[in-house]
């Protein structure tokens, strides 16, 4: 195993010093550290030192859709976005509703050597949401699964959502709900509002997420678990969830980088790459998710990086699947809206895309603070330079960026996992 110094990094955004990486942790934080023999040094200054990012909703497809993400490509996106970790979602195909399944996908991940992929297992069998799938021996696997969730689908059934938060309490698991009232949403094409009148496109209300929202707070209340929600998209539901936290209970929440972002107008243009669930939201939606992030409302940012190969999203709007990747833009869409804007410091980013995802995920070796005895997960950026999103550019195997033209600030220079280099000079080291 190689060792690197890095000089001149400022660490977490604040204070410049040296790291020096050895034997797979971090064991010096310092200033003019001297670079023991066969050591490789990287000059990091103007460059921000983070923790290894860790997302905690990332689609990697494997097994059953490897035309559109295997968990070795997508775990190459994510160390190219910074990340050390992702936490793959369960709408595979086989489900990864079992023990064998959870198992396949975290080796398939230890394999790749590009991130550590902890599999997410499904609520439910086939996640067809009316028998609860074997989480106690997803938990017990070798994969150690602790988050548990439908995604793709809601649990709407209220007794199936109680049990499964009740289940899960014995190993101090989380259940992860994609908050999507089926009934209200038959059909859903975009947010529903006056602009999805204008477009003829079924509406997807705000409703049918915060309905499902204030259920589950109110179910966990009562149970006593550990409650987390999914890629909240509207004002209501921050309102919810902060009343929630207010009230003590254990409920956390993420927000995308795309509803950080981007607004519904973008289905004016009737080009699928804007579609996802939940949809792209209002102005005023997206005014009050980054105040969410900021006032620590909403833990986390996820990705919710959700591959389609061509021929799912290049077809009429109301045919295409819903999703759009996101690793590898996900730092620098983060800048541009919550640092730049003065919402976020870098510290809180460290905070909302490292420290906190890996505490709900329950991963150790992950988010912990650029510190000596630390394990060397460690991703440099470079916040100074800009650059414009060009798809053919993504090492993710499909293409469906929404930010395609955009011009972003920040890079990832080069991202650390267990100090071996997964990426440098911004390329996948490998
Ligand atoms: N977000 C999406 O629009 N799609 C996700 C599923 C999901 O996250 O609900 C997918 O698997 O493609
Ligand atoms: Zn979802
Ligand atoms: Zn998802």
């Amino acid at each position: 195993m190689s060792s690197y110094l890095i000089t001149g990094a400022r660490i977490v955004g604040g204070e410049v010093a040296d790291l020096l990486l050895d034997n797979g942790e971090i064991v010096a934080v310092g200033t003019n550290l001297e670079a023991p023999a066969g050591v490789e040094t990287i000059d990091a200054k103007g460059l921000i030192a983070l923790p290894g990012l860790v997302d905690l909703h990332t689609h990697l497809r494997e097994p059953g859709r490897e035309d559109a993400e295997t968990v070795l490509t997508g775990s190459r996106a994510a160390a190219v976005g910074g990340f050390t970790a992702v936490f793959a979602m369960a709408n595979t195909d086989p489900v990864a509703d079992t023990a064998g399944v959870v198992e396949q996908v975290w080796r398939l991940g230890r394999e790749g050597g590009y991130a550590d992929v902890f599999p997410i297992g499904a609520v439910t069998v086939g996640r067809q949401g009316s028998q609860l799938a074997e989480l106690g021996a997803m938990a017990d696997s070798a994969a150690r699964v602790r988050v548990f969730s439908d995604d793709g689908d809601c649990v709407w059934d209220a007794a199936l959502m109680r049990r499964a938060l009740e289940y899960v309490k014995a190993f101090g698991g989380v259940i992860a709900q994609h908050a999507q009232e089926p009934r209200l949403t038959q059909g859903a094409q975009m947010n529903e509002g006056a602009l999805s009148g204008v477009l003829g496109l079924t509406g997807w209300p705000s409703v049918a997420e915060e309905a499902i929202i204030a259920r589950d707070v109110l179910l966990n209340a009562h149970v006593g678990s550990k409650l987390h929600i999914c890629h909240l998209s509207t004002k209501g539901s921050v309102e919810i969830v902060r009343a929630a936290k207010a009230r003590g209970l254990d409920v956390t929440a993420e927000v995308t980088p795309h509803h950080l972002l981007l607004t519904e107008d973008l289905a004016a243009s009737y080009n699928p790459v804007y579609k996802v669930n939940p949809p792209l939201r209002t102005k005023e939606d997206v005014e009050a998710v980054r105040e969410g992030l900021a006032d620590g409302t909403i833990d986390i940012v996820a990705t919710d990086h959700a591959p389609h190969p061509v021929e799912d999203k290049d077809c009429e709007w109301s045919a295409a699947s819903p999703g759009m990747i996101g690793l590898e833009t996900a730092l620098s869409v983060v800048q541009h809206a919550m640092v730049d804007t003065k919402l976020l410091t870098w510290a809180d980013v460290a905070d909302r895309m490292s420290n906190r995802p890996a505490e709900i995920g329950q991963v150790g070796d992950h988010g912990r603070p650029l510190e000596a005895g630390a394990p060397a997960n460690v991703v440099l950026i470079d916040p100074a330079v800009e650059r414009t999103v060009v798809p053919a550019e993504s090492k993710s195997l499909s293409r469906n960026t929404p930010f395609e033209g955009m011009t972003l600030p920040g890079r990832v220079v080069a991202t650390f996992l267990r100090g071996t280099p997964t990426v440098l000079d911004g390329m996948p080291a490998r």
